[in-house]
């Protein structure tokens, strides 16, 4: 049965930091694969993304390169609407019976767990694979106990980056080499994105 690690995020624009966290996740836990996932409309942020699905979905894919253990897939931009995990997962075992998935997340996401939409059924449905974020310690004993022992916590190096922070200084005339892919700086430059 492959393992297959889901990598969920509004990747607006993908960076350096999701990468590690998903390599970390699927060395940490053994995964045969990671999926990312772009959502459509994001649960739970106040923003909508400032680019669109498409082309947040196309800096994944310049991001993944040839990587044979990482894959983009777009059901959620598919679906479109309002990206709630739980469907997300309920479609993929239904295609994907064989398979089996966990969510990987970083722990600014994990407190936010309890306010995720039918949390008591996600989590009776997967596991967790959680990653600290530098600035935002995963606080687990904070989370009921249904959710908490479905986290795993997986080690990484904190990376101090945010898409936030990326969006700024591209709207600021910053350097933003090496906190995202080359192949994603070149596609954010050529395309002139967040600059306004
Ligand atoms: N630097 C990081 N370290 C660990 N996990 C991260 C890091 N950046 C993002 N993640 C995790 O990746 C997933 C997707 O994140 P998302 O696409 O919202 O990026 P973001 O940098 O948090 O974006 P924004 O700044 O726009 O909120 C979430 O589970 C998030 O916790
Ligand atoms: O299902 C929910 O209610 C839910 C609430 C918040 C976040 N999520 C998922 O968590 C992942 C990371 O979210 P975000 O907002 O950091 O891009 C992404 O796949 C979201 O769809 C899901």
């Amino acid at each position: 049965m492959s393992r297959i690690g889901i990598m969920g995020g509004t990747f607006d624009p993908v960076h350096v930091g999701h990468l590690i966290a998903a390599e970390a996740a699927r060395e940490g836990c053994g995964l045969d694969e990671v999926w990312f996932i772009p959502t459509y409309n994001p649960p739970l942020k106040d923003n909508q993304p400032s680019v669109s699905s498409e082309l947040r979905l196309q800096m994944v894919q310049e991001a993944l390169g040839g990587n044979p253990a990482f894959k983009a897939v777009d059901i959620e931009l598919k679906r479109g609407g309002m990206s709630y995990s739980i469907d997300t997962v309920l479609e993929l075992k239904k295609r994907y019976p064989d398979a089996s998935f966990s969510y990987i997340i970083g722990s600014d996401r994990i407190n936010d767990l309890p306010k995720w939409h039918r949390i008591e059924e996600l989590a009776e449905l997967i596991a967790f694979i959680g990653l600290e974020r530098e600035g935002t310690a995963a606080q687990l004993g904070q989370l009921p106990e249904f959710i908490r022992q479905r986290v795993t916590m997986a080690a990484m190096p904190p990376i101090g980056i945010s898409s936030t922070d990326i969006r700024s200084r591209v709207r600021s005339g910053r350097s933003i080499a090496y906190l995202v892919p080359d192949t994603v700086h070149q596609f954010i430059k050529r395309r002139g994105l967040y600059e306004s």
